[in-house]
């Protein structure tokens, strides 16, 4: 049976600087499942890029592992990882870094377009994402011609065109007003709640964490579920 979901067991990363063995991570461990949003909030190089960078399999544990909807990251060739990133993960960044002469919809098309060929299917899919993010009259829209939250409602439906079964979020809301970053971020738990993600959300932002259904707290390369009367943000 496939495990689903995102589990990471007692994940450790070290860097080395010349002599210097940096220890980012320190047996991290975290199960994101099917449906549920998480955060991670934490001050300034506490770890949360790597942790991120680790879950994404963009970058590989110096000990420990990472399953992802059944895939055992370290066991895996860079190529299936690559393919595992491409399939398995939607990723969410701080800006939307949507390509500036293509639509909004031709934004989520050509990620399909990477991992083969578009069909009719595909394109109604892309559609139907884009009406749900509240962007049904703007498919024909470049990216000069979008607000913030609009910007960050593509990344959002680019992040789901594949179907992934995991999505992380890194600072989702940074460049966004309040008003928007609520938009956002409540829009980023329906999907969450209603195509049945494993959502991970890195934030400095505390308005926020009422749509996680978890919180944690990354601590000088340790993560640990922070207590809500505990809980203090960090701003940065
Ligand atoms: N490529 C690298 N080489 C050496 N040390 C690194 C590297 N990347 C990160 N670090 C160190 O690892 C620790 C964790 O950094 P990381 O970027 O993961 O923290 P962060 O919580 O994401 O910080 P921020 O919120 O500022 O992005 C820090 O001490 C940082 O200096």
């Amino acid at each position: 049976m496939t495990t689903s979901g995102l589990h990471i067991s007692n994940v450790t990363k070290y860097y080395t600087e010349g002599s210097n063995k940096i220890s980012a991570l320190e047996r991290v461990s975290i199960s994101v499942e099917p449906g549920e949003l998480v955060a991670v909030v934490g001050p300034s190089g506490s770890g949360k890029s790597t942790f991120l960078s680790i879950a994404g399999a963009l970058l590989k544990a110096s000990e420990g592992e990472v399953n992802l909807n059944g895939h055992l990251l370290s066991k895996l060739s860079d190529k299936k990882l690559s393919n595992v990133r491409l399939k398995e993960i939607g990723f969410i960044m701080q800006s939307s870094n949507l390509v500036p002469y293509l639509n909004v919809l031709d934004q989520l098309l050509v990620v399909k377009k990477m991992s083969g060929r578009v069909r009719a299917a595909d394109r109604a899919f892309a559609v139907q994402l884009l009406e749900e993010l509240g962007l049904g009259s703007k498919l024909k829209s470049f990216p000069a011609e979008l607000s913030g939250g609009e910007k960050q409602r593509t990344a959002i439906a680019r992040a789901l065109i594949n179907n992934p079964n995991v999505i992380l979020a890194d600072e989702p809301t940074a460049s966004l007003d309040t008003k928007r970053a609520h938009e956002v971020v409540s829009l980023i738990a329906n999907e969450v709640k209603s195509r049945r993600k494993a959502a991970i959300m890195v934030t400095h932002d505390e308005r926020m964490l009422e749509y996680c259904d978890k919180v944690y707290r990354m601590e000088d390369g340790r993560l640990s579920l922070a207590e809500p009367a505990k809980l203090e943000v960090t701003h940065v």
